[in-house]
């Protein structure tokens, strides 16, 4: 909702702070916060294509040059000196904490703007993590927390025997999961060696990259961004995140708090199937025939795309006695890889996958209609669905969708065999 244009005066030490440090922003745009967005930016007049919308010097990121320069001496070679514990991503949450809690720090107005609050799914309650269900994101914010904890506990147990700066009360666990939240949800990657958090940049939200109207240009000595189109007085200027990769919407939420509605190429499931159990038939043949051909129990199912791996999985776990020799001689040749061993397989292989992925998709506790009917009241005002609910719906709808794409594909490739 773009309803609520506040310009934000609470960013007035902040803007005086970029203005000291060369940090520039066209004064076309204005930081305004958005309800479903937080801060966000905004043109206040036509934006012509070319137009610089920022310039952030390096020297202000915290990224290697300004480390080296702003973070003082004696903290950074602790943190340096202890790279077997503390890895980069943890090293940079550490100079962000140090940041915020020390008021005469270089980056200590930066810090002091950043989110208190995130709706990633670290933050979730027992019944919200419940209300994933099947999804893997459950599995992966959980490990990503007993990661937090873990890392927490080895690094400042060694930073406090260290320095006294570390021996400081505040040095919580809770701004530890802070401080790696901003950074996993705000830090850029600069180059393949180097990244940091980048003030100002870090202030645009995102969108599909097909639709960003910015251009960015990462120089040695700064980053800038320039209008890649021409953009209306009263547009929201969106960068997008991931730009090597399309995220899918269980990472974005893990990472920044959010789904899209709209599905996304990134969306994944990851599935992980059953050993074989001891009364398979042929067991030895297929393991052996499995490995040959690198086929783990692990797929990555993708909207749009025909799991590969996963048919050739299913098509050695079907084989029967007489079709054994001629699937050795079969995958003796690369070319044939992805192609059906004989139509017997090939039906057999279908048939079963498709029932795999439908006990897998009834084993969700709502289905995709259910949910699609949440997400729709929701959008009628008929219901009010918290933010945190409507991206967990968002999640199990776009897998349940993948699914059912994937079982609809199988079946229709079996009827036309
Ligand atoms: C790099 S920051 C962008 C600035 C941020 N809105 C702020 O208030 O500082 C990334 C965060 O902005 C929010 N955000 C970015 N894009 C969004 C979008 N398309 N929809 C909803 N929230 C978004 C999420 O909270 C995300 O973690």
């Amino acid at each position: 909702m773009n309803d609520s244009t506040n310009v934000i005066d609470d960013l007035v030490t902040f803007k005086q702070w970029m203005d000291d440090e060369g940090i520039y922003l066209n004064p076309s745009l204005d930081i305004v916060k958005l309800e479903d967005y937080g801060r966000s930016i905004i043109a206040n007049t036509l934006i012509k294509e070319g137009d610089v919308l920022i310039r952030v010097p390096r020297n202000v990121m915290m990224s290697r040059t300004g480390i080296e320069l702003h973070i003082p001496k004696e903290i950074r070679s602790i943190i340096d000196s202890n790279r077997d514990d503390i890895g980069s991503t943890d090293g940079q949450a550490v100079y962000l904490m140090y940041s915020l809690l020390n008021k005469d720090s270089y980056w200590h107005q930066y810090t002091s703007i950043l989110p208190k609050q995130f709706t990633t799914s670290i933050y979730f309650d027992q019944d919200e993590m419940k209300e994933l269900q099947l999804s893997k994101l459950r599995y992966f914010t959980e490990s990503r927390l007993s990661g937090i904890e873990r890392h927490y506990n080895v690094i400042f147990k060694k930073l406090s025997s260290l320095n006294d700066e570390f021996k400081k009360k505040e040095y919580t666990f809770e701004l530890f999961k802070w401080a790696l939240s901003c950074i996993w949800s705000r830090a850029f990657s600069l180059s393949s060696d180097d990244g940091g958090m980048v003030p100002l940049a870090d202030m645009f939200n995102a969108i599909e990259k097909a639709k960003s109207k910015v251009r960015p240009d990462s120089r040695a000595d700064q980053l800038i961004y320039y209008a890649s189109k021409d953009i209306e007085r009263g547009e929201q200027v969106f960068t997008p995140y991931g730009v090597y990769k399309t995220i899918g919407n269980a990472q974005m939420l893990m990472d920044y708090g959010f789904a899209f509605d709209d599905p996304s190429e990134g969306d994944t499931i990851q599935l992980t199937l059953d050993n074989f159990s001891d009364d398979e038939l042929y067991i030895d043949t297929k393991i052996d025939l499995l490995e040959q051909l690198d086929i783990v129990r692990e797929f990555n199912l993708k909207r749009n795309q025909l799991p590969q791996e996963l048919l050739i999985y299913a098509r050695v776990k079907n084989l029967k006695e007489n079709e054994l020799q001629l699937a050795k001689e079969h995958y003796r040749n690369d070319d044939n890889r992805n192609k059906p061993v004989s139509r017997r397989n090939e039906k057999t292989a279908l048939r079963y996958l498709s029932n795999y992925l439908s006990r897998y998709l009834d084993s969700y506790e709502t289905t995709l209609s259910d949910d699609l009917e949440l997400l729709e009241k929701n959008k009628e005002k008929k219901i009010t669905l918290s933010y945190n609910m409507l991206n967990i719906i968002r999640i199990r709808k776009g897998e349940k969708e993948i699914l059912k794409q994937l079982i609809d594909s199988f079946d229709k490739i079996r009827e036309h065999l």
